[in-house]
C-alpha cells in the first residue's frame, strides 16, 4: 500500500465513479467512493484513493466546472497530491463540452504543464487508434453511442472532440510511441510540453498501453481517462502489478431487489428485454403520463400488486426510433427531466417499503437514484460483471446497490443481479 491519500478522482457520472473505483482498488489502492459533494462532516478513514461520483457529465459548462473544482478543492484538503479527472470511454459529452473545460480548470489548479487524455479502456473494449475511438469494431460515430439520448457521439476522433471543446492546444500521442514504452511515451509527452501543447490525446488498444502510459504519467498531477488508464496509473503508484484487494463482505444479504433501468444503449435494450421475459416490468411511459409524481406513484402502486418473492423490472429504456419520438413531443430534456425525477422518487419508495437491493441501469439514471436516496458513500464489493460492483452505502441502514453503465454487461445482467441478491445476498464476478 502507498501510505497516505495520493489520488483524489472526480468522476462525472456515478456509473463511471464505480467502474473507476473498482480499477484502483483491483490495481491494489485502498479505494473509497463518495457521492456527490462530500461536506465537512463526511469521515475519511486511511485510504490511498478517493473517488467522488459527481452528476456533472450533461450539466451546463460552468456547473460542471464548479462542481469539478469543489470537489478538487475537498480532495486536496483531505491529502489527495495527484488528481484523476474520469469521463467515459466513449468521451460522452455535448459538442461543446464539458470535458475539456473540466479539464482545463483542474490543470490550473494543480499547475499541470500537460496533460494526457486516454479514454480508451480495451477491458470495455473502447480503444483508440490514430486518435479514433472504437466500440468493439465500430468507429465511436458508427457505434449505438450514435444515438445516445442526451450525449449521441457523432465524431470519433478524440483529439477533433477535445479541441472544440477547450481553447489549449492538443496533439496526438499516436500508439507508435506508446509501442515504444513508458520512457519513449515520458519523452514524448516532455517534448510536447516543451513546445506549448496542454493535451496529449494518447491512443491505447490494450492493457499493456494503458500500463506504459500510467508508469510515464505516474507523478503527474493531473491525469484524465477512463477505467483503463486508472489500472495502469493504479498499479504504477502502488507498485504492484495486478495486486487485488479482497473486496468488501455484503452487509445487506438477502432482501427484496428491484432493477430500475433508464438507459437506452444497446446493451441496456438486450438486458431489459431479457429480463421483460424472466420477470415482471413496467414500463414508465412518460409520454402517457408527463408528471413524475404520477409515474412513479402508479410504478409503486403496481409494485405493492407483486407478490413478496418477485424480483421486478421498472423501465423507460426504448429503441433508438421510439425514443425520438418521446423526446420531439416531451423535449429531451424536459423528457429526461421527467423520467430521472420519476426513477428517484420509485428509490425512494422502494426503500420505504422495505427494498434493500436496487440495481440501477445508467449513469444519469443512477445519479437521480443515489441523489434521491441520499446515499453518501459506499465500500466496494464483488464485481457482477467487469467495472460494475455491488456498493453498500453507509448509513444505519445499509442498501446493497448494483450502478450499472449503460453499455456494461451481458444481457442477463439484470436478472442475475436481482436473482443473486434475492438468494445470497452476493454475486461476483469469477476472477475478480
Ligand atoms: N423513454 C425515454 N424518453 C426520453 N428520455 C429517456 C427515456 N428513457 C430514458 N431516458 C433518458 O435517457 C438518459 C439515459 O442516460 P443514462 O441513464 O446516463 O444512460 P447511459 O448509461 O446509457 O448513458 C436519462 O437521462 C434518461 O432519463
Ligand atoms: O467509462 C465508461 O464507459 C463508464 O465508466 C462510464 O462512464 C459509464 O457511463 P454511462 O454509460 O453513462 O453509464
Amino acid at each position: 500500500m502507498v501510505g497516505r491519500t495520493v489520488i483524489g478522482v472526480i468522476a462525472d457520472d456515478v456509473t463511471g465513479g464505480t467502474d473507476v473505483a473498482v480499477a484502483f482498488r483491483r490495481a491494489g489502492l485502498a479505494t473509497v467512493i463518495l457521492f456527490g459533494q462530500p461536506d465537512e462532516q463526511t469521515i475519511l478513514t486511511y485510504h490511498d484513493a478517493v473517488v467522488i461520483a459527481l452528476k456533472t457529465r450533461t450539466l451546463p459548462v460552468d456547473d460542471a466546472v464548479a462542481e469539478s473544482l469543489r470537489a478538487a478543492a475537498w480532495l486536496k484538503n483531505h491529502g489527495a497530491v495527484q488528481l484523476y479527472f474520469k469521463y467515459c470511454s466513449t468521451f460522452d459529452s455535448k459538442p461543446e463540452g464539458n470535458i475539456g473545460q473540466v479539464a482545463d480548470a483542474l490543470a490550473d489548479l494543480q499547475g499541470a504543464r500537460l496533460t494526457v487524455v486516454a479514454p480508451s479502456s480495451p477491458e470495455h473494449r473502447r480503444t483508440q487508434y490514430m486518435g479514433n475511438l472504437f466500440v468493439a469494431e465500430q468507429p465511436l460515430a458508427e457505434s449505438p453511442m450514435s444515438h445516445h439520448p442526451l450525449t449521441p457521439m457523432t465524431d470519433s476522433n478524440v483529439v477533433r472532440l477535445l479541441t472544440a471543446q477547450t481553447d489549449r492546444p492538443v496533439e496526438l500521442v499516436s500508439q507508435k510511441t506508446v509501442r515504444a514504452g513508458a520512457r519513449a511515451i515520458r519523452e514524448c509527452l516532455d517534448d510536447l510540453a516543451s513546445r506549448g501543447v496542454r493535451y496529449a490525446v494518447t491512443d491505447a488498444i490494450s492493457a499493456a498501453d494503458l500500463q506504459a502510459i500510467g508508469d510515464a504519467c505516474r507523478d503527474d498531477v493531473l491525469v484524465t481517462g477512463a477505467a483503463g488508464l486508472a489500472g495502469g496509473l493504479g498499479r504504477a503508484v502502488a507498485g504492484t502489478r495486478g495486486a487485488s484487494q479482497s473486496h468488501g463482505e455484503d452487509p445487506v444479504g438477502a432482501g427484496r431487489s428491484v432493477a430500475l433501468a433508464g438507459s437506452c444503449s444497446s446493451r441496456t435494450r438486450e438486458q431489459v428485454a431479457y429480463m421483460r421475459d424472466h420477470d415482471p416490468a413496467f414500463f414508465l411511459d412518460a409520454i402517457a403520463t408527463p408528471d413524475p409524481e404520477k409515474l412513479a406513484e402508479s410504478a409503486l402502486a403496481w409494485f405493492a400488486s407483486l407478490p413478496a418473492e418477485a424480483r421486478p423490472l421498472i423501465y423507460s429504456t426504448l429503441e433508438p426510433d421510439e425514443l425520438r419520438r418521446s423526446q420531439e413531443i416531451l423535449g429531451t430534456e424536459r423528457s429526461a427531466a421527467i423520467l430521472e425525477t420519476a426513477t428517484g422518487l420509485i428509490a425512494r419508495g422502494l426503500v420505504a417499503r422495505g427494498v434493500r437491493r436496487i440495481v440501477t441501469a445508467g449513469g444519469e439514471t443512477s445519479g437521480a437514484v443515489v441523489s434521491a436516496l441520499g446515499i453518501q458513500g459506499g465500500t466496494i464489493g464483488a464485481e457482477i460483471a467487469p467495472g460494475v460492483p455491488w456498493i453498500y452505502t453507509t448509513g444505519p441502514v445499509p442498501i446493497a446497490v448494483l450502478l450499472k453503465s449503460g453499455n456494461f454487461g451481458d444481457p442477463e445482467l439484470l436478472v442475475q443481479a436481482v436473482r443473486a441478491g434475492a438468494r445470497t445476498g452476493e454475486a461476483s464476478l469469477a476472477g475478480h
